[in-house]
This record gives C-alpha cells, structure tokens and sequence, in this order.
C-alpha cells in the first residue's frame, strides 16, 4: 500500500536515498557485506583446499605459481581489502597483486568460490586456500582446476617473459633465496659474433635437447645438458648465456657461489630452481682455484650432476670460466660438461661481423690491413674491438683506424711481455715454485706472461675443429672451438 499522503511518499523516498547514500559512501555497505558472507557461510557446509608454496622437500609448488598468477589476473583482486601495486613491463602497465592474509572471490559455473593468500606466523611460509561448498565441490572443482590450468598457460604464452633469479643472502625471515627480475638482457645468439658453423652446432644441440625428452627417460637420465663455455675475458660468453636462454624461452638462474653457505645450501638453491631453467655458475675457475665459496668441491660436483634434482627435469647447465687447464679433470668429464665450446679472441673473421654489426660495413678499404695485422697474430677480444667502434660509430674510416692502431698497441705490448717472459724463464730455472708471495717477480709480470701464454695457446687452438658427434649420443663430450 502506498501512503496516501504525497509528502510522506517524498518524505519516504528522501530518507530511502540519503541511508543508501550513506551505506555507499561509508564502510557500513561493505561491513554488511562481511556479515551477509559470515551469515552465507554459517548456512553451507565448506570445504577447504591448501596449495602451499613448497612441498615437504622444500621445492616450489608449481600449483601455488599457477594459481597466484591466475588469482593476480582476476579483476576481484581490485575487490580485496588490500592489494599492493606494482609496474608492469610496459611502461604504462600496472599489476594488482593480492597481499598476505586477503582474500578474493571468483565465480566458475555460477558457483563461488574464496581464495585466501595465508602466510605462516612461525615460519613466513605463504599458502593459497581454496574455500568451496560442498555442494558445488563435486561439480566444479576439477573442471576448475584445469581452468586455472588453461588460464595460466596462455598468460604464460602471451607473457613470454624470461626471468633472472640470483641468489640473495641467507635471510631466516625469507622463505626461499631466489628473487627474480624479468630478463632483459638484449643479447640473442645471433648478435654474438662467433664461427658461424660453431654457432648453427651449439643452436642444433640445444634444439636436439628440447626435443629428446622420451630419449633422457628411456635411458633413465635426468634431462639435462651441461655446457662450458670458456676464452678469455670479453668474448662473449656472458653474452651468451643470455642469447641461449632467449633461445630456450628458459627462466636463468645465476648462482653466486659467494652467497652459498655450505654443500647443503646449494643443494637447496637447485632444489628450489623449476623446469625449463637454464642455471648458470659464471667464472667457475675463478671459484675452484681462490677457493673463494664456502662450497666444497664435490658438493659442485654433486650440483653438476643433477642428482638432487630428483623431481624436477629440463634443465640446461652454463659453467663460464676464462682458462679450462688448471681444472680437477673430474669436474670436466662427460656428463658433468657435455659440450665444450671455446670463446677466442677476434679473428679477422669475427671483426668483419662486429664491423658489419656495429658500423654497417661489409666491405672497406681500410680491411686488408686490418687482416694484415691479425694475421701477424696480434688480436683484441670483441669486447675492445666492440667499444671502439661504438665510440666511433659516426666515422667509421676512424673506428677502423683506432682498431688498427689498438691492434698494433697489442702486438707490441705482446712482444714486449714475451721478452720479459724469456728473462723469468732464465732467472726462475731451478726453482721449485716461482710465484710465491714477496718473491722477486712481481704479480703484474707473471700474469702477463700468463696472458701471453693464453694467447699463443689460443690462437693455436682457433682453428681446430668441433667433434660434434651426433646428438643420439648423449652421454660423449663435445668439444666445440
Ligand atoms: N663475440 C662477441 N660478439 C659480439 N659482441 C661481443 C662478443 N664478445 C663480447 N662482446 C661484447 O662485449 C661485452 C662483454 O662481453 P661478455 O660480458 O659477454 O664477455 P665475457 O666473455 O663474459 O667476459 P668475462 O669473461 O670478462 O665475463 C658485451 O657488451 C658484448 O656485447
Ligand atoms: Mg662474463
């Protein structure tokens, strides 16, 4: 019945507009939105599902990731008490990602469901828990899992973003020592000026790779494939690694043994790396001859063999290290490295690629004496070569000049190292150990030697020839120079 009197009918639908005005503007809408949900859930019987972040053995649930980038994805997410904000990639791109102890509601099949973000009060551990009716369990919660399944999956196609994890200090507040940065390093395999055969060889093996998982099980090996790469400094094997991870579309995960506190901790680092990841240990020789980890040898020789990686599969391994010679032959043999692949310095061949690629040249007339001097054997690393044509990209007659005249700067500087060394060699003849500290030979002269030696030696050795046997034969050393 309407009331008869039109004043209080106005009067009525004031008052009805200014409490609803006041329910929206306040808190008071969302507090009986609270309560309506407390009343719901006290009339249905619940049930709950926990996805937590690691399993008992302390590996990543790679539910839990599936599942919090879908619930990140979801616009109810906006809906949650509190949500953080993040940048995207792009630059006008912003990421609502929901915060611990908040929860957020989502609808398949017309039926509801909450999912909380729990984090443990003893131990920082986080966990996602799903809270379903029983009576819409039966119906939906399969179909709801291969949704968030699906969901992920294309993201993940769409988002083809590869991430750099480095391992931070040992933190006890933290849960998990891998933070991760989105990759996005510009080298590609195809930028890295090297022997254009070797190139297409290392891109077949990790091709053949991807491809051999049936192979790996039926032959009851961990998929993987362990790689060095080694040559002197600014040749380009950082570079790289970064190109073969864009080649796989692999998350990388550096690991600085300086952070690894003992065997057990790198044990744990691998354990908590997922599928599809190329792991890297940059300057390998550096580490095994400084002793500068607290990791011992044959926990790295217990890391290179995968064995701990018990559950997880598709693992590519990238060890660097400038000079291979002084290493423990075991750390060498096959199975822990698969493939070898050497890195020299330039050689008139990688400086026309660096010369096309950096200063738009295939040909110039300045290129016969650049071919001239390298085949004195006075050589730069891509690295030199690279800065100085692009400090000098706007002339490339100069870039070409001041790489001639840094050329012959080397060779002088190579002979010159090379008298010295001949005056060690006479003076030292007889002694059992010739660098020791306070000796009469200074630091400084003794590593030119050295780099002499690693030059001559190097140079010898750019020539020879990869034994790339064929891939079938997955358990053979491949040598690659
Ligand atoms: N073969 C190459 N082709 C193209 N660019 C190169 C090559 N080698 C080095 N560079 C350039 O030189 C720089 C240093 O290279 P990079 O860090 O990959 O060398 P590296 O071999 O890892 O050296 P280090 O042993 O000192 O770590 C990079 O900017 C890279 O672009
Ligand atoms: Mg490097």
């Amino acid at each position: 019945m309407f009331p008869a009197n039109p004043i209080l009918l106005l009067g009525l639908i004031v008052v009805s507009y200014l409490v609803l005005r006041f329910l929206y503007k306040s808190s008071a809408l969302h507090r009986i939105n609270k309560w309506w949900r407390w009343i719901e859930d006290w009339c249905h019987v619940h049930q709950f599902y926990k996805v937590p972040q690691f399993n008992e053995h302390m590996q990543e649930n790679q539910l839990y990731r599936k599942v919090s980038v879908y619930l990140n994805s979801l616009a109810s997410v906006e809906d949650s008490d509190f949500a953080n904000l993040f940048s995207g990639n792009k630059s006008n791109e912003i990421n609502v990602v929901l915060d611990p102890d908040q929860t957020v509601i989502d609808t398949f099949l017309s039926a509801r469901v909450h999912w909380t973000n729990e984090k443990s009060a003893s131990d920082g551990s986080r966990a996602l828990v799903l809270k379903i009716r029983r009576n819409d369990k039966r119906r939906i919660l399969r179909p709801y899992l291969q949704h968030i399944h699906t969901v992920f999956d294309e993201m993940e196609q769409i988002r083809k973003e590869v991430k750099l994890y480095i391992n931070a200090e040992t933190d006890p507040e933290r849960n998990g020592r891998w933070r991760s940065v989105p990759f996005s390093h510009p080298a590609t395999i195809d930028a890295v000026a090297m022997e254009a055969d070797l190139k297409t060889k290392v891109k077949s093996d990790l091709e053949s790779f991807l491809k051999s998982k049936q192979y790996y099980h039926r032959l009851g090996r961990v998929w993987k494939r362990s790689y060095l790469l080694y040559g002197p400094s600014g040749t380009g094997k950082s570079s790289f690694v970064a190109g073969m991870a864009k080649f796989l579309c692999y998350d990388v995960y550096d690991i600085n043994l300086s952070n690894v506190v003992d065997d057990s901790d790198l044990k744990m680092l691998l354990l908590q790396t997922t599928n599809k990841s190329l792991i890297v240990i940059e300057d390998l020789d550096r580490y095994l001859a400084e002793k500068s980890t607290a990791v011992s040898l044959s926990g790295i020789l217990n890391f290179m063999d995968g064995i701990f990686s018990c559950c997880g599969e598709e693992r590519v391994m990238v060890f660097t290290m400038n000079v291979k010679d002084q290493i423990d032959p075991t750390v060498l043999r096959p199975g822990r490295i698969d493939v070898h692949v050497h890195f020299p310095l330039c050689d008139f061949s990688a400086f026309k690629t660096l010369a096309n690629s950096y200063l738009g040249l295939k040909e110039h007339k300045l290129f016969p004496q650049v071919e001239e001097i390298f085949q004195t054997g006075s050589s730069l690393s891509p690295a030199e070569i690279g800065e100085i044509m692009i400090s000098n990209r706007t002339s490339p007659s100069r870039a070409l000049k001041s790489v001639i005249t840094a050329l012959q700067t080397n060779a002088e500087r190579s002979r010159e190292s090379a008298r010295v060394g001949q005056r060690l060699t006479a003076s030292s003849s007889g002694r059992e150990e010739p660098i020791e500290s306070g000796s009469f030979f200074s630091r400084e002269n003794v590593k030119e030697v050295r780099k002499l030696y690693g030059l001559l030696r190097l140079r010898s050795g750019r020539k020879s020839s990869m034994d790339l046997d064929s891939v079938e034969k997955e358990n053979s050393r491949h040598e690659i120079s």
